[in-house]
């Protein structure tokens, strides 16, 4: 028992990654407490509301994880409302709470507080009444998987927005090109093409977006007040996209969103409407700002390529009046870009092969 017990905090310690430190939670569960069902949650908020999604589940004594590429609408979240016991365990602040479900079952229901602030829980359930022993179990091993949780999202997070940070965008973006080409990515510039003339197929896009004339916000207000701005964008950037979609600081006042699953006017709708509600936004003592967005489709493209298609119509925005939505295939198509132009503003972090 101690030996194993070992060989899983062996284990849950390792990883330097979220799914991966997931995934050895539930096998520990799954072998040292012989729980039936459970699942790690997610909580995050959509459009002012708040949903929970699972990220990583025991089913049929194997530990399973979701597929980011193709989440299903059930695995895309569902409202936190959905599990009163859930709420109620946050609401009076508990570590855990029990609960029995009609059909027998027993149901422990575990938020990961960070601060006063819950990003993750877990949801056991076990068809007999959990005992001490199995309490005591879990509760040691979740001291080791909290400890670690906060340590990676101290590594992954930018710690003025609390937004992923640029080296998480670099790893998960490389990790979503490299993936395995989904049906809705075209394969080469045919596919590309036939693409363009089907405007409802989905894809995945990466947006980048800059502050217009930040710097004058610094140079009027100073830095304070400066910060307090990229805390609001940053929020506002929370509440724009949808569960599946990820937000980065990618450094100063410069914003990436990866846009998962969406057809081309979707794209442009939403980030339309992040432009948008900026421009609406009224930021104290500040007043209004705006934003310029370039965004380019998730291609069979290098990162670097990719990065650097939606960075030219960023440019392109910034030269042509800002606080615009301007999308590089568009320019493209128009002739008022030329391929291979490298924006010259942009630090590339990734390998890009053509530089040997
Ligand atoms: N307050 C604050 N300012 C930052 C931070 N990071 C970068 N900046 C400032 O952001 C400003 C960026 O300015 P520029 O890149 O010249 O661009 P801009 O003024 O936004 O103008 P355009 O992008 O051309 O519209 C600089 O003044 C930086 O000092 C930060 O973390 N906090």
């Amino acid at each position: 028992m101690m030996g194993s017990l070992l060989d899983h905090l062996v284990e849950i310690t390792g990883h330097r990654d979220h799914d991966l430190l997931d995934i050895s939670v539930m096998t520990a569960l799954l072998n040292m407490v012989g729980v039936a069902e459970a699942r790690v949650m997610e909580l995050f908020q959509s459009r002012g509301e708040l949903f929970v999604r699972p990220r990583v589940w025991i089913s049929g004594g194997a530990v399973q994880t979701v597929d980011e590429e193709h989440t299903s609408s059930e695995q895309a979240g569902e409202p936190i409302v959905s599990f009163p016991g859930l709420v109620a365990c946050i609401a009076q602040r508990k570590n855990r709470l029990e609960e029995s479900t009609e059909n027998g079952r027993h149901v422990l229901w575990i938020p990961i507080w960070q601060n006063d602030k819950v990003s993750t829980c877990l949801e056991i359930a076990h068809t007999q009444p959990f005992t001490p022993q199995m309490l005591q179990v879990m509760e040691g091993i979740l001291s080791v998987y909290r400890n670690y949780q906060s340590l990676l999202d101290y590594s992954e997070r930018d710690s003025l927005t609390g937004l992923l940070n640029r080296k998480t965008f670099d790893e998960k973006f490389a990790r979503m090109v490299n993936a395995k080409p989904s049906e809705s990515v075209a394969r080469d510039d045919e596919d590309r093409e036939e693409r363009r003339h089907h405007a409802d197929v989905k894809s995945q896009w990466l947006a980048v977006i800059d502050i217009d004339h930040f710097k004058r916000v610094n140079d009027q207000f100073g830095h304070l007040y400066g910060d307090e701005v990229l805390i609001l964008v940053a929020n506002v950037l929370r509440t724009s996209f949808r569960a599946q979609d990820r937000v980065f600081r990618f450094g100063g006042e410069e914003f990436v969103v990866l846009l998962r699953s969406a057809t081309l006017a979707d794209a442009q709708m939403v980030f339309e409407r992040f432009r948008t509600s900026i421009e609406q936004h009224s930021f104290p003592q500040i007043g209004q700002i705006t934003v310029s967005i370039g965004f380019s489709s998730i291609s069979q493209e290098t990162p670097v390529v990719i990065l650097g298609h939606a960075d030219q119509a960023l440019y392109y925005a910034k030269d042509h009046g800002r606080n615009q939505v301007c999308y590089y295939d568009e320019l493209l198509d128009q002739g008022l870009l030329q391929v291979g132009k490298k924006a010259e503003s942009v630090e590339f972090f990734f390998d890009d092969p053509a530089d040997g």
